[in-house]
């Protein structure tokens, strides 16, 4: 088994003249919590519809827990957690029967209740999803990546809509996957987060990877003092609100 969860080779993807990602090269190890960053449009949704499978590459490769994850599509959703960044619910169905929906499809074993509990929504497990709060649903889209003891998560702006309780209810349950052996991979914009629950970081600007580590050597090789946080590393590394798309070379 290789000792990598994620591994990426000159990943590229193309859009006509706009480049989303340009020849990315990761390594993830297992059971690593690795923070994806970076401004918008740098590339990390893109980075992560690949590995999922939901977009092809224009070139490059890749492997998701040794898994090709353009063939061997089915294999590796089976293991991975997956935490959307738009969660779309079915109206007509209860929470509980979105968790049942998850286990049956990804043919594992699980209860749709000690699920609900780990994310806070117990007392909703009848109610229908349609009508949750957009926090009430990131819970519920946490509850479902974490069906059948993921060997790997993805959670894409897991923060988004969270009041603090769920942002510490996101940060207890990164803990306690990654406790368990699971990794965790996961774009973020809620840096200060980031900082407190990741082994390393590492930064999309354009497309590319420009800076990737520990905050401790981010101070080091960006020469900045030992109390700069990650978002002064951020704000150093990429200059700009927007990452403007790269044209075609
Ligand atoms: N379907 C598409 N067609 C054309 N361009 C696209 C498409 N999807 C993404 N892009 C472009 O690719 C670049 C990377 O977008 P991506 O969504 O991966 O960024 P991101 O880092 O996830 O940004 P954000 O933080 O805003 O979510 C952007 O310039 C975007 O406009």
């Amino acid at each position: 088994m290789t000792s990598l969860a994620i591994e990426t080779a000159g990943l590229t993807k193309r859009y006509g003249d706009t480049v989303a990602l340009d020849g990315l090269d990761l390594s993830v190890e297992r059971g690593e919590v690795y923070g994806f960053l970076g401004p918008n449009g740098a590339g990390k949704s893109t980075t992560i519809d690949l590995l999922l499978n939901y977009i092809k590459p224009t070139s490059g490769t890749a492997r998701v827990l040794g898994y090709d994850p353009w063939t061997d599509v089915v294999a590796s959703h089976r293991r991975i957690g997956i935490c959307p960044d738009r969660f779309g619910t079915y109206d007509g169905m209860s929470a509980r029967q979105h968790l049942r929906l998850v286990i049956d499809t990804k043919d594992v074993d699980d209860d749709p209740d000690r699920l609900l509990e780990r994310v806070g929504l117990a007392d909703a497990a009848t109610r229908p999803a349609g009508e949750f709060s957009q926090g009430m649903e990131q819970r519920l889209a946490l509850a479902m990546s974490l069906a059948g003891e993921p060997d790997l998560l993805i959670l894409d702006e897991p923060f988004t809509g969270l009041d603090p309780h769920g942002v510490a209810l996101v940060r207890d349950v990164v803990d306690a996957e990654s406790d368990r052996g699971a990794t965790v991979f996961f774009s973020s914009h809620v840096l200060g987060q980031v900082e407190v629950v990741c082994d390393r970081v590492g930064i999309l600007h354009h497309g590319r990877l420009v800076e990737e580590g520990s905050l401790a050597v981010f101070r080091e090789q960006l020469d900045l003092s030992d109390d700069a946080t990650i978002e002064d590393v951020f704000v150093e590394l990429t200059s700009e609100t927007v990452s403007a798309p790269e044209e075609s070379r």
